[in-house]
């Protein structure tokens, strides 16, 4: 499990470091630059060993390096007028040391700097020239000069690293417009050969640090970058919004800050006695596959080798999966599926009447029931093995419907809600208020929009100033306000709680799936977590356990997925994670 920090978490665990003299800022600014390079030497090994190519018998020349290029790798670096700044004179020290030729830009004004930025400024420009550009407002010169570097096939520049702005950005940035999109169309193009390579040290700037929105959103500008270095902890602006799609890879490198401290500055707080209490809401955790692999490979019910486990198959759950009309059984058919196939030891789909012959012809395994309407409902609930529910998937949103879903509400159990059955909550407050913390609720955007206006109208609304309103927040308090678990989708998909547990399941960087937006997915993934339900998990990690194997396996399949193949990939990300 990988735990996501505010940028005023980061402050915190570094100052704390910093007072607890185990370290200075000047050590930890050495550090990041340090980690920023051998990221990069790591990343690109046919970098290291540049200076050796100057001096050494010749050895092959690397790909990259075209003969008229000479023998000397030539680099870019941007300091912007903070310790983002700092660590890029680190770097450009660190390069030069390396046997690059270096080039440094100082966006900012240098007696202005923060005094490990100053330190590193000095012992930079003892060895270099720092080129000024002109600060807040770059001059036209300067918008050509630096855009120039990076521009089209003639450019020799192998690597541009992005030191401008990193957790501190709190404005929109209007200059260097013309630096930017050079940036973003050298990583767009993505000229894997011939670079230049771009590489954001900490955030791609323009980035919020908190929500990975873009400053100024449609006005701001992002740097996109190949590879982005960040230091101890990745931030929620990497893998939230536009910061999952702004770097191709995320590397976080240590700071050797980062182990016990950050847990005590991170999750205890005093109360009003003076008593230190645990507080688990002020970090986001992301899902990643070490998390499962070590904390939730022993809790997967498929996996438990306990002999005392019954194996009788309701007592794996019984799941019920409501279904519309004619015509309308497909979703509700995936969702069964899903829910079968993650474990519920058995699985119904209860439709009207006149739908019984259609689901009939397409279920085997899933069983299937007549529910005309709500007291129908109600008298299969009086069997108590059926421990979950799903509602929503092709459901409908008419009257018969609606009074499915406020006896559902009414029955006590587990209960997904999704698509149609957002909609009928959204419409209708009494409803909504019959929402409890057995229930998941698992919107789009469209649908969070629909049921939760007012944190909807907050997310829009442009990014102006930083730390700005981030899914994380929006997904906290549609937890609070709907007193049930949400599950916020997208490639940045945010659950949330109502005690504030919150995580994000992000399919971005080298777990990047988009192939999952395909008609039907959000089907499956309702299905998933009813079938969790079922098996006994609770809500919140019913929906972090199916969103992230939802993701697994459309990751595992591969492009070509279409969503009935998620469930279909399911054992063999199972069998994956037993090994
Ligand atoms: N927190 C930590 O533990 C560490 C942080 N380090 C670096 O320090 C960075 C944070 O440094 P800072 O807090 O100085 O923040 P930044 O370097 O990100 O920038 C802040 C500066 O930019 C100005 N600014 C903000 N928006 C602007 C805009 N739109 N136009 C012009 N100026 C603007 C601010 O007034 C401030 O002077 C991190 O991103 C990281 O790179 C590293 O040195 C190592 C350790
Ligand atoms: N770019 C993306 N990368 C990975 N997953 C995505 C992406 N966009 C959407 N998803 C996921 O795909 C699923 C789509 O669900 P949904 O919008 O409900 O579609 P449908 O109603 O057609 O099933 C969600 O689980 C969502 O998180
Ligand atoms: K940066």
């Amino acid at each position: 499990m990988t735990e996501l920090l505010t940028a005023a978490q980061m402050r915190a665990v570094e100052h704390s470091a910093i007072e607890s003299g185990a370290v200075t800022g000047l050590e930890l600014m050495e550090r990041a630059g340090q980690g920023v390079v051998d990221a990069i030497f790591a990343q690109w090994p046919e970098f290291v060993g540049s200076a050796d190519v100057e001096r050494g018998p010749a050895p092959a020349p690397p790909r990259y390096l075209r003969p008229e290029e000479g023998r000397t790798r030539r680099a870019v670096v941007l300091c912007g007028p903070g310790n983002n700044g700092g660590d890029g004179f680190v770097v450009a020290r660190l390069l030069r040391e390396a046997g690059w030729a270096v080039e440094v830009f100082l966006y900012g004004d240098a007696e202005a700097l923060p005094p490990d930025a100053r330190v590193n400024y000095e012992r930079w420009a003892e060895v270099g020239a720092v080129q000024r550009l002109c600060f807040p407002k770059p001059s036209e010169d300067d918008e050509e000069k630096v855009s120039h570097l990076l521009r089209g096939a003639t450019t020799d520049v192998t690597l541009c690293v992005d030191a401008l702005f990193g957790t501190g950005l709190t404005r929109p940035l209007f200059g260097l417009k013309d630096f930017f999109d050079a940036c973003y169309l050298a990583y767009a193009a993505n000229l894997g050969d011939d670079g230049p390579y771009v590489v954001a040290v900490d955030l791609p700037s323009g980035l919020c640090a908190d929500s990975g929105r873009i400053i100024g959103d449609d006005l701001g500008l992002a740097v996109g970058a190949h590879l982005t270095v960040t230091f101890a902890f990745a931030k929620h602006g990497h893998v939230l919004s536009s910061g999952g799609v702004s770097a191709a890879r995320l590397v976080t490198v240590p700071l050797g800050i980062d182990r016990s401290l950050p847990y005590r500055v991170l999750h205890h707080k005093r109360n009003e006695n003076g008593t230190l209490y645990i507080d688990h809401s002020t970090t986001v955790k992301m899902a990643e596959r070490q998390w499962f692999e070590a904390g939730y490979v022993s809790d997967l019910p498929w996996t438990s080798k306990d002999p005392r486990e019954a194996s009788h198959k309701y007592s794996h759950g019984h799941a019920l999966i409501l279904s519309g009309g004619v015509g309308k059984g497909g979703a509700a058919r995936m969702a069964a599926r899903g829910a079968l196939r993650i474990g519920a030891g058995a699985v119904t789909v209860g439709c009207p009447p006149s739908a019984l012959i259609e689901n009939a012809a397409q279920l085997n395994a899933v069983m299937l029931r007549r529910v005309p309407g709500a007291d129908a409902l109600s008298e299969v609930l009086t069997d108590k093995r059926i421990n979950a529910l799903c509602l929503g998937p092709g459901l409908g949103t008419g009257a018969r419907e609606a009074d499915l879903v406020r006896a559902a509400l009414t029955a006590g159990r587990g209960l997904v809600l999704d698509a149609d059955a957002l909609t009928l909550l959204s419409q209708d407050a009494d409803l909504f208020a019959l929402l409890h913390n057995k229930c998941v609720l698992t919107p789009h955007g469209g649908e969070f929009a629909r049921l939760f206006p007012g944190i909807a109208e907050k997310l829009d609304a442009p990014a102006l100033t930083g730390p700005a309103y981030s899914k994380v927040d929006a997904a906290r308090a549609a937890a609070q306000q709907a007193g049930c678990t949400v599950l916020f989708k997208g490639p940045d998909t945010v659950i949330a709680d109502p005690s504030g547990r919150c995580s994000v399941n992000a399919a971005v960087y080298d777990r990047s799936a988009p192939w999952l937006a395909t008609a039907g997915a959000g089907d499956v993934l309702a299905g998933f977590i009813t079938g969790l339900m079922a098996r006994g998990f609770a809500p919140m990690h019913a929906a972090e356990v199916g969103a992230w194997l939802h993701v697994e396996c459309a990751r595992a399949f591969g492009p070509g997925l279409i969503a009935e193949d998620l469930p279909e990939a399911l054992p063999g990300v199972l069998r994956d994670l037993e090994k």
